[in-house]
């Protein structure tokens, strides 16, 4: 696949407007089609107490986790980065725990840039088991 899905990639851009970010000013979208079909969207939401600050990607996977959901097909994210937006390592961890290795990841921007990618690559020799 060449281009991120279009439903997905809208609700990411959609859901931009909705960020809360008085300290960055830096808007992340993110969408996350669950393996039901549900599109779970997400923004990162700042705090004064800047460490405790959750990304979008993150509020997205946390949203439909909380909402039922385990298996998840495709994930969407956006920024006004001049190239594709990267995750964090904390969001990279967090989607180690509920992606299979090889799930589509777009990493995306306003401007139109897209790049394909999945966890594996994301986080190679990632944390991944107690034994
Ligand atoms: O992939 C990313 C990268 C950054 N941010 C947020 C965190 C913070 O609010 C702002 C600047 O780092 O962007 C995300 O939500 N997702
Ligand atoms: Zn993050």
């Amino acid at each position: 696949m060449l281009e991120p899905p279009h439903d997905l990639l809208e609700k990411a851009r959609q859901t931009l407007k909705h960020a809360y970010v008085p300290y960055s000013h830096f808007p992340v979208g993110a969408a996350l089609k669950s393996s039901s079909g549900t599109i779970y969207t997400g923004v990162n939401i700042e705090n004064i107490s800047f460490g405790l600050t959750n990304c979008a990607e993150r509020t997205a996977i946390f949203t439909a986790i909380a909402s039922g959901e385990r298996e998840f097909d495709a994930l969407v994210i956006i920024g006004e980065t001049n190239e594709p937006i990267a995750p964090c390592g904390a969001c990279r961890q967090v989607m180690v725990e509920f992606f299979k290795p090889d799930m589509p990841i777009w990493l995306t921007n306003t401007a139109g840039k897209t790049v394909q990618t999945d966890i594996s690559q994301l986080m190679p020799g990632a944390f991944d088991s107690l034994t």
